[in-house]
């Protein structure tokens, strides 16, 4: 073991949380280090999750646009179509972003170290190198971003070669004929949206009545008409008895009653647990919750007083966006910077083929706090813009209060739902009212003109 080096804070994982961490601690004028254990920066968020299913989702809709137009195109995808074909471009979208990383770090002259770090105690780290050499790193604050890896169900077991999990899904070599989906939650219904665009016969199955239970009925009502409409098959209600690779050509999925469906490839979809693999935070006095994450107070400092944690181990909401936000919070928290309560109106944006966007309350939340509360709705079929660039089943849903004047809650599905629920995030963040969205012109057209179509429908249902 070679000399040890000592810093003001390390943080461990270089993920959105752990960048973000390390960055804020650099600009405070603090000694930082930050370890990941990749040869590549950037976390599940740059090489697994976020980054890579979303570029493939919009060459999925690409594709989908030009079998939606036969009558000009003449297209088809060939039965052996390369996975890499699809994702080509996920290469140069996440060199990139690695070059914006590295840029970042070494500006802000983080030092970068390659390897797998574990706690000694809670002052020290021991970090395995490449090349089998181990160095001792000590800081007066940790900050631990290592994110999250899939959850694994017992009668399941994943192969990474007929039977997938969400870190490993994008690794197939071939685009299958049939894919079973297993989950109901957002990978489940990304992917499964994804790959039905892209041609393929997908089965969803989830033991609740309806994926995306956290969401409006209504919303997610649109997302099962379009999935079965693109030649997807969404199984409700039903628990998986045994999953298995015939040894020939299929995948097996044996469903409570006796239903067996036959896939070439499965995807099990079943959440994400905190990644604590191999880092000892038993030795530094930390141990996980019930829920299998870390637990922290509104800093992001843990039951330890030098380390704080951020990000997808600290459990939900597991976003990318929300990851940045920790990560910094957490070093500021370690600096002594109270920052407050985080916001809580984090918008959610599921890029399943169609978008499905909420900020704010959802319906039943708003009825369980408000009680009577109105509904505008506006069709993006009734909107200009969605006739002209052909965006149909869309929908925006306003909620407000029983007078129809305080705006509680935004919920949208159809394409740029994403992008269009800022507006109600910003409106719902000064407190905007639900007449804002009248009295003021929006461009047109615009998908945004939607608001002022839910916004009049509210005002036509108040009591006169
Ligand atoms: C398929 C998929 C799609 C997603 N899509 C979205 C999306 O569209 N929008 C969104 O906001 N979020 C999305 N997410 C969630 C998002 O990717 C995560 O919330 C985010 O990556 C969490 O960031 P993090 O920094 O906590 O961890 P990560 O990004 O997972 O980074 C953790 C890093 O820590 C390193 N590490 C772990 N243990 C050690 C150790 N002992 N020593 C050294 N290094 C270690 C890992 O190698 C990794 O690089 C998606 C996730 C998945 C799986
Ligand atoms: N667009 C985005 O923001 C985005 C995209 C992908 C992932 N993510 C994040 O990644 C995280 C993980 O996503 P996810 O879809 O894996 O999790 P999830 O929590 O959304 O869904 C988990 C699914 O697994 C099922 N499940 C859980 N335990 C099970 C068990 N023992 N047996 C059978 N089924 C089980 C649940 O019923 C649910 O359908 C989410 O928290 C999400 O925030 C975000």
């Amino acid at each position: 073991m070679s000399s040890e080096q000592q810093y003001d804070i390390i943080v461990v994982g270089s993920g959105p949380a752990g960048q973000k961490a390390a960055v804020q601690a650099a600009k405070a004028g603090k000694r930082v280090a930050m370890i990941e254990g990749d040869k590549v920066l950037g976390g599940a968020c740059v090489h697994r999750g976020t980054i890579p299913s979303k570029t493939l989702r919009e060459n999925a809709l690409r594709i989908a646009h030009l079998r939606g137009h036969a009558e000009i195109f003449s297209f088809s995808l060939r039965p052996d179509t390369e996975m890499a074909a699809l994702i080509d471009n996920m290469h140069s979208v996440i060199k990139a972003h690695d070059d914006y990383i590295h840029k970042q770090i070494a500006r802000n002259k983080i030092e970068r170290v390659h390897g797998r770090a574990s706690f000694v105690d809670n002052k020290t780290l021991k970090v395995d190198m490449p090349g089998g050499q181990q160095q001792t790193f000590k800081a007066d604050y940790f900050v631990i971003a290592t994110g999250s890896i899939p959850r694994h169900v017992d009668n399941i077991e994943v192969d990474h070669e007929y039977i997938y999990d969400s870190d490993s899904i994008l690794s197939m070599m071939y685009l299958p004929q049939t894919l079973t989906v297993l989950g109901g939650g957002v990978i489940a219904s990304e992917y499964a949206s994804i790959f039905a665009s892209l041609g393929v016969r997908v089965t969803m199955i989830d033991r609740y009545p309806r994926p995306l239970g956290f969401l409006d009925a209504d919303l997610t009502d649109r997302f099962v008409h379009a999935f079965e409409a693109s030649g997807a098959q969404f199984i409700p209600n039903v628990k998986v008895n045994r999953v298995y690779w015939d040894g020939v050509s299929q995948v097996i999925t044996e469903l409570e009653g006796g239903r067996i469906v036959r896939s070439e490839k499965l995807l099990s979809a079943a959440g994400r647990v905190a990644n604590v693999e191999g880092l000892c935070i038993e030795n530094a006095g930390l141990s996980l919750n019930e829920r299998g994450i870390i637990p922290v107070d509104k800093h992001c400092k843990t039951a330890v007083d030098n380390i704080y944690a951020a990000g997808d181990v600290i459990g939900p909401p597991s976003l990318a966006s929300a990851s940045m936000e920790q990560g910094r919070r957490a070093c500021l928290g370690a600096l002594g910077i109270d920052l407050g309560e985080m916001t809580d109106m984090i918008p959610s944006g599921i890029y399943a083929i169609p978008e499905l966007s909420t900020v704010g309350m959802n319906e039943q939340q708003a009825r369980d706090s408000y009680g009577d509360v109105i509904v505008g709705y506006a069709r993006f079929e009734e909107i200009a813009r969605g006739q002209i660039s052909g965006v149909q089943d869309g929908l925006l849903k306003l909620i407000a209060c029983p007078k129809g004047k305080k705006l509680l809650g935004v919920a949208i599905v159809g394409e740029g739902a994403t992008e269009l629920i800022h507006i109600g995030q910003m409106a719902l963040l000064s407190n905007m009212e639900v007449d804002g969205f009248v009295e003021n012109i929006f461009n047109f057209p615009t998908l945004a003109e939607a608001y002022r179509v839910a916004a009049l429908h509210i005002a036509g249902q108040r009591a006169s």
